[in-house]
């Protein structure tokens, strides 16, 4: 398979770059000759896969985290069509946060990456857009490996993406999560899920997932698969900064889901509005807020297991 690798230089705090030299001799020893493009800024890596599937390669794989592999799965499509739906997508996880590469297992070490990439073995992998409405007011879509999200979440992933100007990685992702849930009020939501009839709920967060981890390993959907044709919906409700702290392992390992604060369910579709101001965050990014229509296009693109 022909295999393009669009590196983000800074992921892992920069070392990705610093090391480029060792794992690019890694990558030839384990699959040959590829082509390879460094992004220079945010969104680049949406062009660079654009080009390289228009070039002919029938692999394209992020070297980098969740913010990578998102803008790589925006460059599989154009026009709203997939520019090669036999095209598979490849990773070498090199973030700090991985929520992605948790609902595989995958850990971050060089070799089980390689191993995938050398492999043959692909799998269906369903892909999540979202309409909605960006920091300018106006209309605007985008794809998503994930996680999309509305509610509190967005608003610590927001106050990070802005924060880390100031702080480091994770302090600044503590202060951030700290000082929001203190001071955040459930937002009152009219949501609609899969047409059926609107429900008005006071929300903490609602996330659809196709994977199953968000904000740094918190397993928001335990049983989301990324090939069923489905988002697993989760609804979280009244939530307060003490069930994220005292009862923080629930939310990290999934037993969330049987609290009487959480509603578990599927979906295909997903519309959500409101009269306040809510963010939507996307593997980890936040483009914009409500009002927003959110589904899913089942097996999309293939991906590299
Ligand atoms: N050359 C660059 N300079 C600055 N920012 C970049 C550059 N290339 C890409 N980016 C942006 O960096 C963001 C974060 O990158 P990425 O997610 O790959 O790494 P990370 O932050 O280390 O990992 P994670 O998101 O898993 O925590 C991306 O959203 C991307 O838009």
């Amino acid at each position: 398979m022909k295999t393009f690798l669009v590196v983000n230089p800074r992921s892992a705090n920069g070392e990705t770059g610093r090391r480029w030299a060792e794992i690019s001799g890694q990558v030839t020893r384990s699959i040959g000759d590829f082509g390879f493009g460094f992004t220079e800024r945010a969104m680049d890596a949406v062009r660079l896969t654009r080009d390289a599937l228009a070039d002919g390669y029938e692999c394209v794989a992020a070297v980098g985290g969740d913010g990578t592999v998102n803008e790589v799965v925006n460059g599989f499509f154009a026009d709203g069509k997939p520019i090669n739906p036999q095209a598979a997508l490849g990773l070498i996880p090199r973030g700090t946060g991985g929520d992605f590469r948790r609902a595989f297992g995958w850990e971050l070490d060089l070799e089980s990456a390689l191993a995938r990439l050398s492999s043959d073995k692909t799998e269906p992998f369903d892909v999540g857009v979202a309409e909605y409405v960006n920091h300018e007011g106006q209309a605007e879509s985008r794809y998503f490996a994930n996680i999309a999200s509305f509610g509190v979440s967005a608003t610590i992933a927001h106050e990070v993406n802005v924060g880390s100007k100031a702080f480091g990685g994770n302090l600044s992702f503590l202060w951030g999560t700290v000082k929001t849930l203190a001071k955040y009020k459930d937002r009152q939501v009219r949501l609609r899920v899969d047409g059926g009839e609107p429900e008005t709920l006071g929300i903490t967060v609602v996330a659809a997932s196709n994977g199953r981890y968000f904000g740094s390993g918190m397993c928001v959907a335990p049983k989301a698969l990324t090939d069923d044709g489905r988002f697993d919906l989760t609804l979280w409700q009244d939530y307060r900064l003490s069930d994220f702290i005292i009862k923080s392992k629930g939310v990290y390992n999934g037993d969330h889901t049987t609290w009487n604060k959480t509603r578990y369910l599927q979906c295909r579709t997903l519309e959500a509005e409101s009269d306040e101001e809510v963010f939507l965050e996307m593997d980890g990014e936040v483009p914009g807020k409500l009002p927003c229509r959110i589904r899913l296009l089942p097996g999309a693109i293939r991906l590299k297991v």
